[in-house]
């Protein structure tokens, strides 16, 4: 079981905020014992306070099995020395933080810590993120499985083989929610626009864009490209619109490459 060792020895979670929150909360739902969850955060929710047998804001265990660093790379100089005394090597660090790179960590916590640099995303909630993760020397591949086993409890799991892939990774999926709902706005707006009620072009815009992106991920799917000409009858109504969202200049794809490569330079710029 991913979780007994993480059950025996405790898992401390600094900051509790957005991503925090949806990660705890597919651990819990997955069976990681209440009781073995240490949570340091300065302005709990009442959900985290409503959470029975987690330990909030109190004293830590002296070599907890995991520490996962959550907090915003802003607030990094100041809530890292929190974990300062878990540093050496018997605790796992995994940091979830974009842009703030591995020898950041390695400063405050010494190269000897094994730290793996993880990028997370928020449908983790419900099970259904997908996490990619690279490691530093110190983390054997022990360690690297049990990051692994920790994230792909909460979703997917890829290993990079560089940490510089991860301002791209961070781009695409650690933001890549937002574009999608985004996305689902976009197209209510416009059903409203067209005469909907609100309330139906919501639900038709979430169902579209959650069976699309069931379809586009089940067994044996055909690629997306495909799927997209298979929904396109000649002369219909989808190739009207494709035309103005595939325009090589206004179109969907400049904007995307647009939208991502300004997550990339901006992750590039936390580093420091
Ligand atoms: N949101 C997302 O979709 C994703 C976020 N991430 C990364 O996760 C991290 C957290 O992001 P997110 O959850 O969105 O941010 P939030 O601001 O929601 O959460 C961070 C939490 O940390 C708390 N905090 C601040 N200082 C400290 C401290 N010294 N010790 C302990 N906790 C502290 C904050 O409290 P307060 O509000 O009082 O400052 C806040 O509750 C970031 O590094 C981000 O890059 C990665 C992938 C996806
Ligand atoms: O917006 C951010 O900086 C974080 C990292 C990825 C998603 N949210």
């Amino acid at each position: 079981m991913a979780f007994d060792e993480i059950a025996r020895r405790g898992l401390v979670l600094l900051g509790c905020g957005k991503m925090g929150s949806a990660m705890l909360a597919g651990w819990l739902r997955q069976g990681l014992p209440a009781e073995s969850v240490w949570v340091i955060e300065p302005r709990p929710s009442d959900w985290l306070k409503g959470l029975v047998g987690v330990h909030l804001n109190a004293p830590l265990p002296e070599a907890p099995a995991v520490a996962v660093v959550a907090v915003k790379p802003q607030m990094m100089g100041e809530a890292l020395p929190q974990l300062a005394a878990l540093g050496g090597g018997e605790t796992l660090v995994i940091s979830i933080a974009a842009g703030t790179p591995i020898a950041r960590f390695e400063e405050v916590l010494g190269a000897a810590t094994p730290i793996v640099r993880a990028m997370p995303n928020t449908p983790a909630a419900i099970g259904r993120g997908i996490t990619a993760l690279i490691g530093n020397a110190a983390a054997g591949e022990a360690h690297m499985a049990q990051a692994e086993a920790l994230l792909a409890a909460v979703g997917e799991t890829v290993r990079l083989v560089s940490e510089a892939q991860m301002d791209a990774v961070t781009a695409v999926s650690g933001s890549g929610p937002a574009y999608v709902f985004l996305l689902i706005e976009a197209m209510a707006a416009a059903g409203e626009a067209e005469g909907l009620a609100p309330e139906l072009a919501m639900r038709l815009a979430k169902a579209t864009v959650a069976g699309a992106g069931a379809l586009a991920t089940a067994e044996g799917a055909e690629p997306p490209d495909r799927l997209r000409v298979n929904v396109t009858s000649p002369g219909g109504t989808t190739a009207a619109a494709l035309e103005v969202l595939m325009d090589p200049e206004a179109g969907l794809l400049p904007l995307m490459r647009r939208a991502i490569h300004a997550a990339a330079e901006r992750s590039r710029e936390l580093a420091g």
